[in-house]
């Protein structure tokens, strides 16, 4: 059963999230390579790492440095960079400039490129930043979840939730716009050396009593994600865990 910590608010959970990044980074920096894969996802956490992530580092060990990460984006939106839906242009925009320079390398999604092309040369890309491996093994994935269930841009019943061959694919058909995206696929997700999904608001507390509580075939997109390593965490507000009556991990603060 996947870990499951719940803080009183957005307020607290930030600040341990922020420190399990710099903790998980600093870990990786002493393994082969040196490097720290980190795959983000959108929406709701850009602000909050945006927020805890430049505090963290500063009181964190020199080995935690982000010039020794690689960033990936776990879904991205097609839309132009500069617009609001963006993620790699709202992490652009708000937590890259923040990070003490020179900063991560950042794989994005490459604009301008229809759902296929797009798909095929983030997938080249993710290839050649983890080469000899069939599927990247990130060594931490940062996940969010929708009150659909969804996570990254694997919505409920959709055919991409099937995908086995492919690390990287297109959709044109998402249900919460926009409706052209790219997404890591479940392989990608399973393989991870940790995974984090991380859900605050009550708009989320009857998804997550579906998604950890209950038994449903099909499981909805963020109940399949069960990372191979075991190593698959739960950040939740209370708000969030309302309607749960599963044990969880109570924290009044960082
Ligand atoms: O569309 C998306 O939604 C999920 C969940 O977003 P949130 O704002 O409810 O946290 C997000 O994880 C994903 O990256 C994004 O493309």
């Amino acid at each position: 059963m996947a870990a499951v910590s719940v803080f009183p608010s957005s307020r607290e959970l930030g600040p341990a999230l922020a420190r399990i990044v710099t903790e998980a980074a600093a870990e990786a920096a002493h393994g082969e390579g040196g490097r720290f894969s980190l795959g983000l996802s959108g929406g709701s956490l850009v602000e909050l790492l945006a927020r805890e992530l430049p505090p963290a580092l500063s009181a964190a060990p020199a080995a935690a440095d982000p010039a020794r990460w690689l960033v990936a984006f776990c879904d991205e939106r097609l839309v132009p960079p500069e617009h609001p839906e963006s993620t790699c242009g709202a992490y652009r925009a708000q937590l890259l400039p923040r990070l003490p320079p020179p900063g991560p390398r950042v794989l994005s999604v490459t604009p301008g490129l229809g759902p296929a092309a797009a798909a095929r040369d983030y997938g080249e890309q993710l290839r050649g930043a983890f080469p000899g491996q069939e599927v990247p093994v990130f060594d931490l994935l940062v996940l969010g979840v929708g009150p659909d269930g969804h996570t990254c841009s694997l919505f409920p019943g959709h055919p991409l939730l099937q995908e086995q061959d492919e690390i990287v694919a297109a959709l044109k058909d998402s249900p919460k716009p926009p409706a052209a995206r790219v997404t890591l696929t479940l392989p990608v997700l399973n393989a991870a050396r940790s995974v984090l999904v991380v859900a605050a608001g009550a708009s989320k507390a009857p998804v997550l009593k579906r998604i950890l509580e209950g038994k449903e075939e099909p499981p909805l997109p963020a109940a399949l994600v069960r990372p191979r390593s075991g190593r698959l965490r739960w950040l939740l507000d209370e708000a969030a865990a309302a309607e749960l009556s599963i044990p969880t991990e109570k924290h009044s603060g960082v």
